[in-house]
């Protein structure tokens, strides 16, 4: 069986090969059939040439196949399979419903309400071998440079981030949780006697790991209960997130996520230059460029000179808008920009002061052209005392406090939301164009 990816045909010119994939177009001409099939293992398809009688009757647009014959170079220099033994192996009747038709362009958002036949189009099979190629460069960077590799849960009883964004695991089932029902838990706490949900960061168990292999990482989904159907937001999202320990000193994370974002950039255009084509090409201007470094007070300085061009109010020591986010980026000629010294009161309970404002704590957000914010990082706070002072009233989270008792050291760490990223890399303008299978508010269908 040959793949299609394996693009050394020159050297298999005259061999007899067997082939599988799915048929994107078919000419009739004379005497053959000349049909297009992928196996979505590259972008590129292959081209078949069957003599008209050994057509099978149900190939059609769609179907699937496995073709067996002789590689030989057409007219035009390209390698193309002459066969003529082709078996189809699903038929796809293309007047019963199938939503895609030859040679026909697709709105994304059309495309999207087919998500289960959705992988089979071209555009998004390349943005699917993208994903693949950049989440493949991600952990082949960390491992490069001896980060270890974390599984952290998916379950867990804490809200890392303290938004209260958190989704509610129970089991599914009456007659179990009654079984587990204790005079001194909730319905809600009877399984895992606390309440427990999905994680919306890892950064708290990676924090455990750091202080005993100094450089860890988790790469894995991360859940939002926020009823927010914007182009930039889902339901369940990857995030990478890194931690280090024996770091007191953001720069140290800085430095860390403009080597990593940069290497990884240049790193798919590389890998996976045939996709890049495929879907159009994307180009990043600010590569060589250094990212800009500004503080929160400058970046709300810029936005309160410029309210005329805003429609979001500007109010310092709040929260950036989205559109506050792309005016920073624009105004810095679309180079990407670290904000630091945030105002303490809108970060979580976990980042540390600065050292010389206490009413602020030592905390980055990445903004980047298309999707704003993309990173989102700080030192922690590593004082037992002032910990302890932070934490919400309600967390269980003594455990996390006492990683400051015992062979404690300082760290910092960041996450990177991996489908913004994304969505920034390839100019995809909806975040749920750059996953498989998306969850936003009122989509869980599949
Ligand atoms: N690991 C991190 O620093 C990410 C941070 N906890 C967030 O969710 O934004």
């Amino acid at each position: 069986m040959l793949q299609i990816c394996n693009n050394n045909f020159e050297t298999n010119v005259g061999r007899h090969v067997k082939v599988q994939g799915w048929v994107h177009a078919i000419r009739k001409m004379k005497e053959n059939i000349f049909v297009d099939i992928m196996d979505g293992s590259t972008p590129k398809m292959l081209q078949l040439v069957i003599p008209k009688e050994n057509k099978p009757d149900n190939l059609s647009f769609g179907s699937s196949i496995e073709a067996e014959g002789k590689l030989a170079l057409g007219p035009n220099n390209r390698i193309e399979l002459h066969t003529n033994n082709v078996i189809v192996v699903g038929t796809c009747d293309v007047m019963d419903g199938y939503p895609f038709a030859p040679r026909k362009q697709y709105h994304e958002d059309y495309v999207r309400e087919f998500l289960h036949l959705r992988p089979r189009t071209k555009k998004f099979s390349s943005l699917l071998r993208l994903r693949d190629i950049t989440s493949a460069g991600i952990e082949n960077y960390l491992r490069s440079r001896n980060y270890i590799n974390i599984h952290a849960p998916v379950l867990t009883s804490n809200d890392c981030e303290g938004a209260g964004e958190l989704f509610l695991v129970q089991p599914n089932s009456k007659d179990l949780l009654k079984s587990m029902k204790r005079e001194d838990l909730t319905e809600e706490e009877s399984f895992f006697n606390t309440k427990a949900f999905l994680t919306v960061s890892r950064q708290l168990h990676l924090e455990a790991a750091a202080r005993a292999f100094t450089k860890v990482y988790s790469f894995g989904p991360v859940f939002r209960a926020e009823n927010c159907n914007s182009r930039l937001h889902l339901a369940e999202f990857y995030m990478l997130e890194a931690e280090l320990a024996f770091i007191n000193n953001i720069d140290n994370i800085m430095i860390e996520v403009e080597s990593f974002i940069k290497y990884i950039i240049k790193d798919v255009f590389e890998k996976g230059a045939s996709d890049v084509d495929a879907i159009g090409g994307c180009e990043i201007q600010w590569l060589n460029d250094k990212f800009t470094c500004m503080t929160y007070d400058d970046a709300i300085n810029i936005l309160q000179n410029n309210t005329s061009c805003l429609k979001s109010p500007v109010k310092s020591r709040t929260n950036l808008s989205k559109e506050h986010e792309l005016f920073l980026v624009k105004h810095n000629n679309n180079v990407p920009i670290f904000v630091t010294d945030w105002p303490k009161e809108i970060k979580p309970f976990y980042m540390k002061e600065c050292k010389d404002d206490a009413s602020k704590v030592s905390a980055i957000d990445l903004l980047v052209p298309t999707v704003g914010e993309l990173v989102g990082g700080s030192i922690r706070e590593d004082n037992y005392e002032k910990l302890k002072s932070n934490l919400p009233l309600t967390s269980n989270l003594s455990w996390y406090l006492e990683l400051r008792k015992y062979g404690n050291v300082p760290t910092g760490g960041f996450g990177l939301g991996f489908e913004r990223f994304l969505q920034f890399i390839f100019n995809i303008p909806n975040i749920k164009d750059t996953l498989p299978f998306p969850r936003w508010p009122h989509n869980c269908s599949l």
